[in-house]
């Protein structure tokens, strides 16, 4: 059972433990502001609280938090404070406060929040985007930043043009599955730089065991962390204990944690031992590996490849596609661009990028215009600190979705708009919506990787198909909902488009692009 409010958990079938935790709520509420003299500076300006205990738990809202604290930054200012139990979270809604803070001060700014059901879960101890600040992130950050920082992650260019081909190929001959192909691209281009693996559409094996351990993350959390957060006894009673169901779910997700973990990279060191290893991230780390504690870092490392890298590329690629069957004028002026400047003939390579500025501005717009993960991963601080006559306390939240939709940066920021991103003589501005990648010591080491993955989609798919709503069986358009998924990465709920090619030279130019590289 996982309990979604405190009032849940109180009157669960346990009612000694809802006893205790009513009792140490109080203690707990009494000593958090016994201690604030020691914070003599206030903190920051916020909603304020309406339970005595819970401070503001019955503020948050089930869904889309980002728009709740972009309300809340209206009222309150840039910075907000919120209390829940006695847990204090600072929301960043401005850039230049993520700058401030996450940039600048990132010696003290570059930590995670304890989240207690992930560490449950054995999360904690091997991903890196997770982790404490500190010897253990650093080692694993350096061996990731090995293989995905700038000047590497070209090299695996040719394996994502292999893997966005078979995309092409999969939208012409079964484009009604057009999420299903996006979906096993993002898988395709992660699994085979990692472990040198070709996944199958369907049932894939190195696939189904990183979504098994991933799918136990899904829940929402808050609520649970917060109470882990102010009562740790609870980390410490035994699982077999009724109303503790969620400590028997993570110790469940442990186990698939573990086998995500070691079942792949066993299976590329068995392949090393008989000389059939492809060239790949695992190998080439396996070769030096001493320790069982390097097997293990290497193991976590390329893991968390997959759970970061896999669902944010999904993400971006499905607003692409969602964007683009919602505005056919935008669609067709990138259109219009690549015709002008490479034409069809030659399937769009990486070597054109710089040629193609509007179709740059659509791949910014689409970060920009629906946030891949609207809220970043909290930071946390290592120590108190001052910000603007403010105290600071652990918990920092970057609300990327409030620096995205900044009505003085970008006007009507709902609009779907490339052309923000250009200049009156059609050349690309400064803003590369950077900040979608997050700040600091902890910005996302896959960004190179991620922009080449989806800069490839947006463009071969534009060049080569046309993608409109559906029509039902009178010939009317089909409305798409426009809705988002909840949760750290947003995905637009599935929808329907079609997708047809654009010229019988486009489908003749795919044809002969997978001919050529089955050969
Ligand atoms: C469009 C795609 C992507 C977006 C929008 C994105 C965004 C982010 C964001 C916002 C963070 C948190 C940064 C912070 O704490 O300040 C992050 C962290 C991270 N990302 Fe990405 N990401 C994307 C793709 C990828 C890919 C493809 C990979 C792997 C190949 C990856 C690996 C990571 C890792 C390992 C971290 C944790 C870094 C740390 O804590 O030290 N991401 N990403």
């Amino acid at each position: 059972m996982i309990f979604s409010d405190f009032s849940d958990f109180v009157h669960s079938p346990f009612p000694v433990i809802g006893s205790v935790v009513l009792a140490a709520s109080i203690f707990v509420y009494v000593l958090c502001y016994l201690r604030s003299p020691l914070h003599k500076l206030p903190y920051p300006p916020g909603p304020p609280e309406k339970g005595l205990i819970s401070g503001n738990q019955s503020d948050l809202p089930p869904s889309q938090p980002y728009l709740t604290y972009l309300e809340w930054g209206k009222k309150y200012g840039d910075v907000i404070h919120y209390r829940t139990y006695s847990k204090h979270t600072i929301v960043l809604n401005a850039y230049d406060d993520n700058v401030e803070l996450l940039d600048k001060r990132s010696l003290i700014y570059s930590d995670r929040p304890y989240l207690a059901m992930m560490d449950l879960m054995g999360w904690l101890d091997f991903n890196h985007a997770f982790m404490h600040y500190g010897t253990k992130w650093r080692s694993h950050r350096r061996i990731f930043q090995q293989f995905f920082r700038l000047e590497v992650a070209s090299k695996y260019q040719p394996t994502q043009a292999k893997k966005n081909l078979d995309l092409l190929y999969g939208l012409l001959t079964t484009p009604e599955d057009f999420i299903k192909h996006y979906r096993t691209l993002a898988a395709a281009i992660i699994m085979s730089i990692t472990y040198g693996h070709d996944v199958t559409p369907k049932n894939d094996h190195f696939v189904d065991l990183a979504e098994n351990a991933m799918s136990h993350m899904s829940g929402g959390f808050a609520f649970i962390d917060s109470l882990f957060h102010s009562f740790p006894i609870i980390c410490h009673l035994p699982a077999f204990l009724p109303g503790l169901g969620f400590k028997r779910f993570a110790l469940e997700g442990k186990r698939s944690v573990l086998d995500m973990l070691n079942i792949p990279l066993g299976i590329v060191q068995s392949k090393m031992k008989d000389g059939t290893a492809a060239d790949c991230v695992a190998a080439d780390l396996l070769e030096s590996c001493q320790s069982d504690e390097q097997r293990d870092a290497i193991a976590g490392v390329i893991a968390t490849a997959y759970a970061a890298g896999s669902d944010t590329t999904v993400s971006s690629i499905g607003t692409f596609f969602h964007a683009m069957t919602l505005f056919p004028d935008i669609q067709q002026r990138a259109k219009q661009e690549i015709d002008a400047v490479v034409g069809c003939e030659q399937l769009i390579t990486y070597k054109d990028r710089l040629l193609l500025p509007y179709v740059e501005a659509v791949f910014r717009e689409i970060l920009r215009w629906r946030p891949v993960v609207p809220l970043s991963i909290s930071h946390a601080s290592t120590s108190d600190d001052v910000y603007n006559g403010y105290y600071i306390p652990k918990e920092i939240v970057t609300n990327v979705w409030a620096i995205a939709h900044n009505p003085e940066k970008y006007p009507e920021p709902e609009t779907f708009d490339p052309s923000r991103f250009l200049d009156e003589n059609g050349h690309l501005n400064d803003d590369n919506v950077g900040y979608v990648f997050g700040f600091g010591r902890r910005i996302c080491p896959g960004r190179h990787l991620a922009s080449d993955s989806v800069w490839l989609t947006i463009a071969t798919v534009l060049q080569n198909f046309d993608i409109q709503k559906k029509r039902d069986s009178n010939g009317k358009e089909i409305p798409i909902s426009g809705e988002y998924s909840d949760g750290l990465i947003a995905h637009p709920v599935p929808f329907e488009c079609t997708i047809t090619p654009r010229s019988t030279a486009s489908r003749d130019l795919i044809l002969e692009a997978v001919g050529k590289f089955s050969t």
